[in-house]
């Protein structure tokens, strides 16, 4: 399989009353793809039109080579026939039953043939051994949501459909949580489709990100290329950041840091756990970037590298955000009207970022 952006083919049309959903999109057949967009923007609707729940006009539908649903030829399969998983914002779980059973249930639909992921690694994928024999409601939110994904997974699905599965979730439990999805990612080969309103969950967790608003898709693309679009509101305000993508070069057992390279240069981190030649996703916020002309050499700053300006637009009040090119990795940066006119920016223009914050994603 490549990575070619034709595997998911997604054309409909939805008309409710007051709300009209237009889709025509082609996805990666793998990785993690986040619907983004504010509420009501059409992700959730998106979701179900693709399980066959929703009724919707004019509808191709294709994953990885079968067609699911083509209006035009009067092909439909009914959900029961899609193979695919659906993970809910709530865990919606059979009571009566332990998790054991929670998940053979949804095993046993599956003709044995079908099954390419086992009941034992669904369980050792999301760490839940230990709770197989326990009922629903003597699980934590998080472990729910667990038990949830894993029931998904051992149907043996062709695409994991995920709406918001951490939105009922507090920070810490969403902080656990997320090690899992990433997993998965790593590890299993089927596509997901994962609903979204939190930019943070989508920087650490989305390789492909589709912008939805007000029932439009308004973009689609990699989200590194995304977030860093200034003609797109994702790349301004607050939340506003850019993705690196590094290796592991060095570590510093004297100082507690670790070095990672990038197109731009090096970038020193917090000692990693990664070993030398691991890739890192980092994230750089836009607020947590400044900018000078000549490279600062008496600064408390560790992070500076040389850029170019790509592009300029105005921000919040008073605020400019900064496109920023560090040979082939986009940066933004999110300075004052006035130090704009100062440094007197303009696109093309050589400069120094200076990296004041750095996350490290995975
Ligand atoms: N069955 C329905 N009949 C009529 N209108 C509907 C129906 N289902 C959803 N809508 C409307 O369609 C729009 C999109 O809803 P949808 O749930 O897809 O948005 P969303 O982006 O998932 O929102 P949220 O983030 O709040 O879950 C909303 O305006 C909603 O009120």
């Amino acid at each position: 399989m490549n990575d070619k952006l034709d595997h998911i083919k997604a054309r409909f049309k939805v008309n409710y009353q007051a709300f009209t959903l237009t889709v025509d999109l082609a996805l990666p057949g793998r990785g993690i793809t986040a619907l983004f967009g504010a509420s009501g923007s059409g992700k959730t609707t998106c979701l179900r039109v693709i399980a066959g729940l929703e009724r919707a006009a004019d509808v191709y539908l294709e994953v990885n080579g079968e067609v699911w649903q083509d209006d035009a030829h009067n092909i439909f399969l009914p959900t029961h026939q899609r193979p695919l998983g659906y993970v809910f914002q709530e865990a919606s779980l059979f009571a009566h039953l332990n998790v054991q059973r929670n998940l053979e249930y949804g095993m046993r639909r599956i003709a044995k043939s079908a099954r390419h992921v086992s009941l034992d690694h669904a369980v050792s994928l999301l760490d839940i051994g230990h709770l197989l024999q326990r009922k629903p409601d003597k699980l934590s939110g998080g472990e729910r949501q667990r038990v949830a994904i894993a029931r998904a997974l051992a149907t043996s699905p062709r695409i994991l459909l995920m709406d918001e599965p951490l939105a009922a979730l507090d920070a810490k439990r969403k902080a656990e949580i997320m090690p899992y999805l990433e997993r998965l990612h790593d590890e299993l080969d089927i596509p997901v489709l994962y609903v979204s309103h939190s930019a943070d969950e989508v920087a650490r967790l989305a390789d492909h990100l589709v912008l939805l608003e007000t029932g439009r898709v308004i973009a689609s693309g990699a989200t590194q290329d995304l977030l860093t679009r200034l003609d797109l509101e994702v790349a301004h305000g607050d939340a506003a950041s850019a993705l690196v993508t590094a290796t592991i070069s060095a570590h510093d057992p004297d100082y507690l840091l670790s070095s990672a390279t990038f197109s731009g240069g090096q970038l020193l981190l917090p000692q990693q756990s990664a070993t030398i030649g691991q890739q890192v996703r980092i994230r750089v916020q836009a607020r947590d970037v400044s900018l000078s002309l000549a490279p600062q050499r008496d600064s408390s700053i560790l992070n500076i590298v040389a850029a170019t300006v790509t592009e300029l637009s105005d921000d919040a009040a008073g605020q400019v955000m900064v496109g920023l090119d560090a040979k082939g990795t986009r940066l933004l940066a999110r300075i004052t009207r006035k130090s704009c006119v100062a440094m007197e920016l303009a696109p093309g223009k050589s400069l120094y970022a200076q990296i004041k914050g750095i996350a490290i994603l995975k």
